[in-house]
């Protein structure tokens, strides 16, 4: 079954779609310049104290961002946007998995060790001009990933929709999938007829894609 990570929830309206669809993951996002900004206060009242498990977004961050956010809000993984080394020194600061965001246009841009990491997101490279590393709805080749010898768990992000998710998991041979401004009806506006649709689609017989 390919597990789903919907990411960038900022209601309990679609934190409860995500969780009733079946989501495996909730991502909360934590970059400033994002639509699906999240304060640590607002991921708190969005989130019940049971759920799927919660991935804490960052770009770049200084350790006390993460620290301040996990006095309020406790994660279950962290998701960065950075270099291996600093990815690692999270890692070992707080004691959290993490998962590397890793933007990809070509199969020389994967990675080949697990740098010491509990995964990573694979996605598109950021247009040029974005002003995020990722939420920017671009997909990558997907069948770029169907002959790597992924050295960890990963995900599939970039440019994921209802209408797409199936022939995304087909071509690139992932187990999970990770999306955000697919399940919107305008940016940072989730919709859960739109995650209700992705999670079934995504969580739907592959063979059938
Ligand atoms: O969603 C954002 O705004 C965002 C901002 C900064 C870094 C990452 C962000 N989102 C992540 O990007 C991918 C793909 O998103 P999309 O489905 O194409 O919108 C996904 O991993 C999100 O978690």
């Amino acid at each position: 079954m390919i597990r789903v990570k919907i990411c960038g929830i900022t209601t309990p309206h679609a934190y409860r779609a995500a969780t009733e669809a079946g989501a495996d993951w909730i991502g909360f996002n934590f970059f400033p310049r994002s639509p699906r900004h999240v304060t640590p206060q607002q991921a708190e009242s969005i989130a019940g104290l049971r759920g799927p498990s919660r991935v804490g977004l960052f770009v770049e961050p200084d350790m006390a961002v993460i620290e301040q956010t996990l006095a309020v809000f406790s994660l279950d993984i962290l998701q960065i946007y950075a270099g291996a080394p600093t990815c690692w020194a999270i890692a070992a600061r707080f004691g959290l998995p993490v998962w590397r965001a890793v933007g990809v246009a070509h199969a020389s841009d994967l990675p080949r060790t697990s740098e010491g990491l509990a995964g990573f997101v694979i996605e598109a490279k950021a247009p040029a001009g974005a002003d995020r590393p990722g939420g920017n709805a671009t997909a990558f080749d997907w069948s770029i990933t169907r002959n790597w010898q992924s050295p960890g768990p990963w995900l599939l992000g970039g440019g994921l929709r209802p209408d797409n998710v199936a022939t995304a998991v087909a071509l690139s041979g992932a187990s999970a999938v990770d999306v955000s401004s697919g399940v919107e009806d305008q940016p940072g506006h989730k919709s859960s007829e739109l995650i209700r649709a992705f999670i079934a689609a995504a969580k739907a017989d592959a063979h059938q894609a």
